[in-house]
């Protein structure tokens, strides 16, 4: 099986072209001013149309209005919106009436009752990100989680991993979770916001050895 790689958190062309060739099946846009990560609408428009078609496209909003989501829906053209907010079951449902495109939605897992929590999104969300809790930043914080709470772990809808992944720890957290989806941001950089070129080639090659062990 070939796990599913989202490399979060990009800017640059040149970070793109770095996850399509070490074979990342998808990227993150993150639209979100308080993060280091953040790129303007017309920017990720412009990297948005780096990516080719064989690579899908996230595009991240934290508690947008919807009038935002629309246009940057519009304006950006993602493969996939990635809620990383408190937006509610309700408000992505109605949200999915108005726009046709694949919906993600993260959730911080502290504990089991936070899993449980993912169930409110079986008819809103077509995937669930499990990641770290919240620090300053609702994501992107380099943060792992307990990874045990997912072992065994049978979900309506399909979920994937996210939350202080690195090319270190990666294999671990697939052989304890079976996650079909790994999401990784901070753990591919030199500093918050700076991608690494190489350490997306060894955080991509790290998944792709597990997968063939
Ligand atoms: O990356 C950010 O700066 C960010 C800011 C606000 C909301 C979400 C954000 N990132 C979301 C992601 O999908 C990250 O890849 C995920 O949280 C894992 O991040 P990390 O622990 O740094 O690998």
């Amino acid at each position: 099986m070939n796990t599913q790689i989202k490399i979060c958190g990009l800017s640059t062309e040149a970070s793109i072209d770095a996850a399509v060739k070490a074979g990342a099946s998808h990227i993150g846009l993150v639209h979100f001013e308080k993060s280091p990560r953040h790129v303007a609408l017309e920017q990720a428009a412009s990297l948005r149309m780096r990516a080719p078609a064989s690579l899908k496209v996230v595009l991240l909003l934290v508690n947008a209005e919807l009038d935002l989501t629309t246009k940057a829906i519009e304006v950006i053209k993602p493969d996939i919106v990635q809620f990383h907010g408190s937006e509610s079951a309700q408000w992505i449902h109605a949200l999915k009436n108005t726009v046709d495109i694949e919906i993600w939605k993260a959730l911080g897992v502290r504990d089991a009752a936070s899993l449980k929590t993912a169930d409110e999104y079986d008819n809103a969300a077509d995937l669930i990100l499990f990641d770290a809790p919240a620090q300053a930043l609702p994501g992107g914080t380099g943060m792992r989680f307990d990874w045990s709470l997912l072992t065994e772990h049978k979900h309506k809808l399909p979920w994937g991993l996210a939350g202080g992944l690195t090319s270190d720890n990666v294999k671990e957290a697939l052989a304890q979770t079976r996650t079909q989806l790994v999401d990784t941001s901070s753990g591919v950089e030199s500093a918050p916001g700076i991608k690494d070129v190489d350490k997306i080639a060894a955080f991509c090659q790290a998944v792709r050895d597990y997968d063939n062990h």
